[in-house]
């Protein structure tokens, strides 16, 4: 289980997490919902480690991991897919896929890799800044997968990308659940986040406003008054 426990964080005194409560059971899929600017992108950053809380606990499994490196979070099995593309643009698809690997497996996290996105499989010379966005997050998802990790932050990884590489996306992020990553979703696709996920958190000005499973929130007000718009 990843707990965020009474997390405050925020940039060079501007609060931004006000006291948030959140937990990512074993084998769920949550989704944290909330307008932009609501403290998401934040909240994934200081679960995996690239920004130290203000107060509160960061939990994974029982151990008190607060202020711990990203890399020893990406040791205990949690990955952070950032916003934005997660791949170093200079190199090939193999060196990224091989840089991510565990030492000794670098064929094995390729073949990986091919499995979850084959087209992934077709470049792997390709060096990585010279691929359409949809490609590079695959390899950024990819990158992710490779180390089976049992907890991945992904933060808006559709975004900006075609209508058939978005299918291609939840295809894959539904793989990964099944497999049994814990996942915890920013997306701004609510619907599709909602139908894969089992619970929902919603985030207002750095509050959590809503906690609870996706069939609750279709019947609350929290959607049209925090994030503009009706669940379909
Ligand atoms: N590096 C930073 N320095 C200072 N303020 C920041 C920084 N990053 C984010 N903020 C501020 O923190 C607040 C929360 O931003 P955050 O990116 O966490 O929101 P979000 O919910 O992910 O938004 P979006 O959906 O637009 O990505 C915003 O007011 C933002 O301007």
């Amino acid at each position: 289980m990843l707990l965020l426990d009474r997390l405050c964080a925020g940039y060079e005194g501007s609060p931004v997490l006000h006291d948030v409560t959140l937990a990512v059971p074993p084998g769920s899929v949550v989704a944290l919902l909330g307008a932009n600017g609501a403290g998401k992108t934040t909240l994934l950053r200081v679960a995996s480690g690239l920004l130290r809380p203000t107060s509160g606990r960061v939990l994974l499994d029982g151990a008190d991991l607060t202020g711990a490196t990203p890399n020893a979070l990406v040791k205990r099995g949690l990955c952070h897919v950032p916003e934005g593309r997660g791949v170093f643009p200079n190199l090939t698809v193999r060196e990224n896929l091989a840089l991510q690997a565990f030492a000794g497996s670098e064929t094995a996290a390729i073949e990986r890799a091919n499995q979850a996105f084959p087209r992934l499989g077709q470049r792997l010379s390709q060096v990585a800044g010279t691929m359409s966005g949809g490609e590079q997050q695959m390899l950024a998802l990819a990158r992710a997968y490779v180390q089976s990790p049992r907890f991945v932050l992904l933060d808006e990884v559709s975004m900006g990308l075609a209508p058939k590489i978005v299918d291609d996306i939840f295809e894959f992020l539904g793989l990964l659940a099944r497999d049994g990553a814990s996942l915890l979703l920013v997306e701004q696709y609510i619907s599709r986040a909602l139908d894969l996920a089992d619970y929902v958190y919603v985030l207002n000005r750095g509050e959590v406003v809503f906690a609870g499973e996706p069939s609750e929130l279709q019947d609350a007000d929290i959607f049209e008054t925090y994030l503009g718009t009706a669940v379909h």
